[in-house]
């Protein structure tokens, strides 16, 4: 096991970058460390496999530095590495039965035939394939051809890290949920360290501890999933975690009152400050749909809104709120009265965010 550090590290897949947009991989710095179970998520393009396979080795960074333990691998072989990938399709030995195949990278590395034997068994225990392992690969289904491709990845409890790239995509979605609490059991039980890339926020927080979300190429923000739903420090972790996402508003300074669009804010003072002192003119605040007090009469600070329309769904509403030419989403509770036409809602100081220039800054909360 190992701890993984990527230093400076940025990538580009075109010879002659001219811009940013130019990089798959943004400058960045992070650590990964020794035994944690952790997501990579983010959007289709933003980076994710590229990540990975700098770390593995199957990528060269076009600059920076790749350490395991503080050693520097940049020019280590994926196979001095010592990581384990799974990827999003199966990669098994057709001809070989299942339990050739778990043995696979064991004997590899000239395990001794009763560790290969030990090892095989616990992890086609946990992978309910112990009942297969007599059968040739090519007679498994596709779910079946991913477990082993997993338990391959598994097998070994001397790697550095195991990596999966989408592990689950070919699976049955019945057998999806279960296999991401085994992924988390085997984590409590082998201790080794795991990235699980994907695009799905249930997939990551159902199997990481933390969560490091991509955007364009970077890594916008590392936390754990109540982190990021609480405290989303870049505009698009708000966007992309929870259901609806959260509520942006533009916001400018006008005759020394916050406004988005045609409406007038309620909101503290030490607000307005920041919105005032803001050096840019891309200034957001944010809320969560399920932060905004929705109230069916007036009340003291109320901003009158209308009601567009609510969506009834089940435990829960999510009202669609016109606050002056300003789009917004409310999430109610079941036992809470959903309003019909108008609505009054407040912004509780401690559920605002202040983004400038897309990130979070402190305003200073009273
Ligand atoms: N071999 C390649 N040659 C050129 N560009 C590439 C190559 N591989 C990826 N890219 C580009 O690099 C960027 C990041 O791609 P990458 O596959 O790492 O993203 P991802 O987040 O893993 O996406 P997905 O979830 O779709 O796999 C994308 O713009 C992609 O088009």
């Amino acid at each position: 096991m190992a701890e993984i550090t990527l230093k400076s590290l940025a990538h580009t897949y075109l010879a002659d970058p001219t811009s940013s947009e130019d990089y798959a991989i943004r400058e960045m710095d992070h650590v990964w460390h020794q035994g944690g179970a952790y997501a990579l998520l983010g959007p289709s393009g933003c980076g994710k496999s590229t990540l990975l396979n700098i770390i593995s080795g199957l990528l060269e960074p076009s600059s920076g530095e790749v350490l395991f333990d503080g050693e520097l691998v940049n020019d280590m072989p994926p196979e001095a590495r010592n990581i384990a990938q799974v990827f999003q399709f199966p990669v098994v030995y057709d001809t070989m039965t299942v339990y050739d195949n778990l043995a696979f990278p064991l004997r590899n590395v000239k395990t001794p035939e009763a560790r290969v034997h030990e090892r095989v068994m616990e992890v086609a225990d946990v992978l309910e394939l112990t009942a297969q392992l007599k059968r040739k690969a090519k007679n498994l289904t596709a779910d079946e051809k991913q477990k082993v491709s997993m338990g391959r990845g598994l097998v070994r409890d001397d790697v550095a890290a195991i990596l999966f790239d989408e592990p689950l995509t070919v699976i049955d979605p019945q057998l999806k949920w279960k296999l991401r609490r085994k992924l988390k059991e085997i984590h409590q039980r082998f201790g080794v360290t795991m990235i699980y890339v994907t695009h799905d926020q249930l997939e990551a927080s159902t199997f990481a501890d933390k969560i490091a979300v991509m955007y364009e190429g970077q890594i916008v923000q590392f936390g754990t999933p109540r982190e990021l739903f609480e405290e989303p420090r870049h505009t698009f972790v708000g966007y992309f975690i929870g259901s609806p996402g959260m509520n942006f508003l533009d916001v400018v300074m006008s005759d020394g009152r916050v406004m988005s669009g045609d409406a007038e804010l309620v909101v503290g003072q030490h607000i307005c400050d920041a919105v005032a002192h803001a050096d840019s003119s891309n200034i957001k605040l944010g809320i969560r749909p399920e932060f905004i007090e929705v109230h069916p009469e007036p009340i003291e600070g109320g901003m009158e809104a209308r009601v567009d329309y609510a969506q009834d769904l089940g435990t829960f509403s999510i009202v669609h709120l016109m606050l002056g030419n300003v789009v917004l989403k409310a999430r109610i509770a079941e036992d809470q009265a959903t309003p019909s036409s108008k609505a009054w809602l407040r912004f509780p100081d401690d559920r605002l965010g202040l983004y400038i220039d897309e990130y979070r800054v402190e305003s200073g909360h009273e």
